[in-house]
This record gives C-alpha cells, structure tokens and sequence, in this order.
C-alpha cells in the first residue's frame, strides 16, 4: 500500500432504495454513507401488485446513484475525494431490462419513459409465472440438463422467463429490444460509458445463477433450446454473451462524463458487478460452509464451498451453485424466501387499512394531525407486534401460517404458492397472528438449512445481514431457536455496500483476493443469538406443523 489512505466507494441497490459508502480500503472504516429512496418506486408507479407487476424505472436508479455518491463525497470532502481508488456496485435480481443496441434501457429513451415493459423488471415480479412452467418443461426435451446448475427448477423471478414473458405481452419492447440486461450489469456499463450492448460485461453471478450460463456448457445453452421453446428467442444468445466476469476485475474506467458528474477522477475503477447478497455475504466475512443470510424483503441466502467439494454435487431446488459468484474460485451457493419481511409488511398494511384510510376523513383530529398520527402508529406496528408476541406463552395449538405471500423460493421454486394461516379463532388477536407469521417465515428457514444437509452440503454457522436481522431481536432469537443454530449478526449497517467496497478495494489492486480484503476491511460482528435448549422440542413440533400444513396448501394451488 501507498502512504496515502486509500479509499473505495461501495454501492447497494436493495428493492426500496440504493446507498453508497465510502469506506477506508485499509480497515474497512465507513467516512460517509447516504441512503436514497426511489421516488417512482415509492408511488408504486409502474406497479399492479394484484397482477405480481413491479417495474422500476432507470432514472431512480441513476439519480439515486448520483446523489448518492454526492452526498458521500459531500460529506468526506475533497482530499477523500481525491484518493478514491474504485467503485463496486450490487443490485437485487434477477432484475431485467430491454436495452437498445446502444445499451440504452429502452424507458429512458422519451417514446417509452411511461412504458412498464421498458423498465427494470424487478425480481420479485412475477407476471412470468406461465413462462417459467414452460421453460421447466421444455428443459426435459433435451439430453444435456440445462437447469442442473440452478437447482433443475427455473424461476419466473429469473432472466429468461422474463425476457420471454415481455417479448410476448408487449409489442413496443418487441420492435424496440437488442438485447437483455442484469441491473448490476448495467450499471457498470452505465458508469464506464459504454455505448455498445455487445460490450456490457456480464457478471458470473448474474449469468450463473439466473441466466443459464455455465462454463460446462461453453456458455449459454445454445439457440436452438430457446428458439425452439418459442422463435421470438431466436437470435437472443448471439447478442448476449459468451464471457463472464467474477467481480474483482475492473469493467473499465469511469467515464469522463460520470467522472464530472459525481466530481471524480477518470482513474476511479468500476468493477463488475454483482447481486446484493452475494456482496453482502463477503461484506459479512463469509466462511466456507456458513450461511449468510440476507434478511430484509425477502431473504437470499448465500453458502461458499472449495470447488473441490463440489465436484460430482448438485443440491436439488435451490437458487444455483455458480463457480465464482460470490468468491472467484470457490463455488456460491444461493436459497432464499420470496417474502420474509414483506410478510410482515404485509400484516402491517392489512392492519393499517382504517388509519391509512379512515383517518383523514376524522371528524375529531385535522388533516394535519392524522397525517403525524399516520406516520406514528404505522411505524410501530412491527415492532410493539413483536414486544406483544414475544410476551406469549409458547403454544403448540396456536395459529400457524405458511410464508409463502409472494410464492415460494426455496426449497423448489413454485411461485404459484400462497400464505395460509390456519387454527385462527375468536382468540386469534393481532400478536397472535404475528407470532404465526413470524414463525412461518424461520420455518422456511430451517426447510432450506434441511435441503442443504439432505443433499450433502453442511451448514455449520449462521450470519444474520439485512434489515431484519438489525432491527428485529425477535425474529432472530426465534430463528435461532428454529434453527438450533447461533447466530452471528454482522457490525456494518450496510453490510452490502461494505462488500461492494471490498470488491472494488481488490479491482483497485489494493489486495490481491478478495478475502484478503475481507480480512483487512471486515469489523466481525456486534451480536450473537443462542438458540434456548428449552425450546427445541417446542419448535421440532410446530416444524412438523408447518410442513403438514405445507404439503395441504400445496394441493390447493
Ligand atoms: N422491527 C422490525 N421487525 C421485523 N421486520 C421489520 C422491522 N422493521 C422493518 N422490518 C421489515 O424489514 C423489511 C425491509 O428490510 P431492509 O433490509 O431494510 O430492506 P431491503 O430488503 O429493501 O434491502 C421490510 O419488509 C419490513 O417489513
Ligand atoms: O434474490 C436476490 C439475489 O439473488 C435479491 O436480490 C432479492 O432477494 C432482493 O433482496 P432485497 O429485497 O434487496 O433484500
């Protein structure tokens, strides 16, 4: 290292909002971090939650990405400025967007900035639900498996299913479309200038865990699997990609344009990006055979294991197993839930109905008023829901609930799944059926821990990232006490950001790999759950519950 300080900007797009850090590339210390919250996303512009459509439109992320990183510098001031080294950039996915030859999403484009079809396609849209049955299908017709590496079910959430669903449905993105890019792809390719789609540097981790490609096959599965699933495929793997790219090479430089705007210099690397638990399982100081879990909207869940031990192995169900997502050299394995905190938010907003709606009519408080009111109670619902259910007395007949609000991740993707709650009766109050969901959502917890000891690979520890592992001393005693497993809660508010940033340290050369950066710049973590012996048996039953109830609820579907 040069006697200057070096440091290193690491960037976060989550589903609600994106935040950067700049961080010491030396310890990892944080000098600035800003949080922007998308403004059309926040209206739910572009969605209809009925239909499973949630679009996010490009401008929320290139003006959340500026003022980001502007307020950090702001906040830093220029001599930091001056030494930052790099830049790494997460996102959520698969998170999708038709782009022109260009490389140009086609929304930003003035004829279809108010277009649905032209925006990021989120991942936890699933209007391509038929799509994804088809593709599952139409895999058994062929002699190589093509589904054998992301655990030989595809996903509507995923690259393909989607693209095909809007080429279908959507005659402007049809005419319009050259080709079909990961959020974290492009935003590297947004920031080093690229104006040539063939040119996007598509990450490992995108393309492995959502986009089909493996080495073993030579790339991606060839035209003919997917033209003969449908011809509007035709001639899409040609203007894709053969190369992929793990995230500790640069993508190039930031560009002069980019450079003026966020007041940077052109030497700044860009890394290749990657997905925001796959980042933010390095931000946590992963270890072979611990599960990091991201726990926030939904959960991803990310494991890493030498690829020796993987040869020969493939754990049936899960989100994929890619050589290089998460560290280059070693095999990331990926789970997760669909809906875990959106399971709560979505009780939240169920009991929130009468003070969303009813209170601005109030013959008793003025407008002004009901809107404080608003604010003040919904903001402590979960969390006085939590204190309330934590004081009940464990319950073998209480209510119980499967989490499947927005269908079901892993283990086996099936996204046609819904939530049930049963045993509801006249005692059935709100911290009751809280408790229930709470439960449902460590319980699909543990069932994906079970799929990855049943298919051979351990689960030795457990580290908790994300929103509701910070926030919720609830939900993380509980899992693990469902778990029967300790669990390790990382220091770094934005732990994803922070492996961003160990990521660009590396592409700037400042380490050689990047768990020496993670060694260098992780601050280990500040809390730790024990799961109580005492409860074991308790929750082995309600488990055993869940899953009765599981199978039932997967009949009706
Ligand atoms: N006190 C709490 N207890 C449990 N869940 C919470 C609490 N506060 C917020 N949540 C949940 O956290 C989720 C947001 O997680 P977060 O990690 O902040 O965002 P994101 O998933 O967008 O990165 C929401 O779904 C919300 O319901
Ligand atoms: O599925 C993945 C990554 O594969 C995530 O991007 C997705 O669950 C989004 O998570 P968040 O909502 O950002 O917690």
């Amino acid at each position: 290292m040069t006697d200057k300080p070096q440091y290193v900007i690491g960037v976060d797009y989550g589903s609600d909002s994106v935040r950067s850090v700049i961080v010491n590339a030396a310890d990892g210390k944080e000098l600035a971090t800003s949080v922007f919250y998308y403004p059309r996303w926040q209206k739910q512009q572009y969605c209809d939650a009925a239909n499973n459509q949630f679009r996010q439109h490009p401008l929320d992320y290139v003006e959340g990405l500026e003022s980001t990183i502007k307020a950090c510098i702001a906040k830093a001031g220029a001599e930091v400025a001056s030494q930052i080294k790099a830049i790494a950039v997460d996102t959520t996915g698969s998170t999708p967007v038709a782009v022109n030859k260009a490389g140009v999403p086609l929304a930003l484009l003035p004829e279809f900035e108010h277009h649905p079809a032209a925006m990021f396609v989120l991942w936890k849209d699933h209007t391509s639900v038929k799509e994804a049955a088809e593709i599952n299908e139409h895999a058994t017709k062929f002699d190589i498996n093509y589904l054998q590496y992301v655990g030989g079910i595809y996903s509507s959430e995923w690259f393909w299913a989607k693209l095909l669903h809007i080429l279908r449905t959507d005659e402007i993105v049809r005419n319009n479309i050259y080709s079909w890019v990961e959020h974290c792809d492009w935003i590297p390719f947004l920031l080093t200038g690229g104006t040539d789609a063939d040119q996007i540097m598509r990450g490992r981790c995108s393309s492995g865990h959502k986009g089909l490609w493996a080495a073993e096959f030579g790339g991606l599965p060839p035209d003919e699997f997917f033209s003969s699933l449908d011809p509007l495929l035709k001639g899409f793997t040609e203007r894709l990609y053969k190369e992929t790219y793990t995230s500790d090479v640069p993508a190039g430089n930031l560009s002069p344009e980019w450079a003026e705007r966020l007041g940077l210099s052109t030497d700044v690397l860009v890394g290749v990006g990657a997905f925001d638990a796959h980042m933010g399982a390095v931000g946590g100081q992963i270890e072979p055979y611990h599960l990091s879990k991201v726990m926030g909207t939904s959960t991803c869940d990310i494991l890493v294991a030498p690829n020796r031990d993987m040869e020969g192995k493939l754990v049936k169900g899960i989100c994929g197993q890619v050589d290089g997502s998460v560290i280059p050299g070693m095999a990331g394995l990926e789970a997760g839930q669909s809906a875990f905190g959106d399971t709560y938010a979505w009780f939240k907003n169920l009991l929130a109905w009468p003070i969303q709606n009813l209170l601005n009519d109030s013959a008793v408080v003025d407008v002004q008023t009901a809107e404080a009111l608003k604010e003040e109670m919904i903001g402590k619902i979960i969390p006085e829901l939590s204190k309330a259910a934590a004081a009940l007395p464990l319950d073998e007949k209480a209510e119980l609930a499967t989490d499947w609000f927005n269908g079901r991740r892993t283990p086996d993707a099936n996204q046609l799944l819904k939530g049930t709650i049963t045993g509801l009766g006249l005692g059935s109050d709100a911290p009751r059926v809280f408790r229930a969901l709470a439960e449902a959502t460590c319980f699909g917890a543990r069932s994906i821990v079970e799929r990855f000891r049943s298919e051979g690979v351990p689960v030795e520890g457990i580290i908790g990232i994300g929103g509701v592992a910070k926030k919720s001393p609830y939900i993380m005693q509980m899992m693990a006490d469902v778990l029967q497993m300790p669990i390790r809660i990382h220091q770094f508010e934005h732990t994803c950001a922070l492996g961003a940033a160990m990521f660009a340290a590396t592409v700037a050369g400042i380490y050689p790999k990047v768990e020496d950066a993670m060694e260098a710049m992780g601050g280990g973590f500040d809390v730790e759950y024990f799961p109580e012996a005492a409860n074991t048996e308790f929750y082995n039953k309600r488990y055993a519950q869940y899953n009765t109830l599981g199978k039932f609820t997967e009949t009706t579907v």
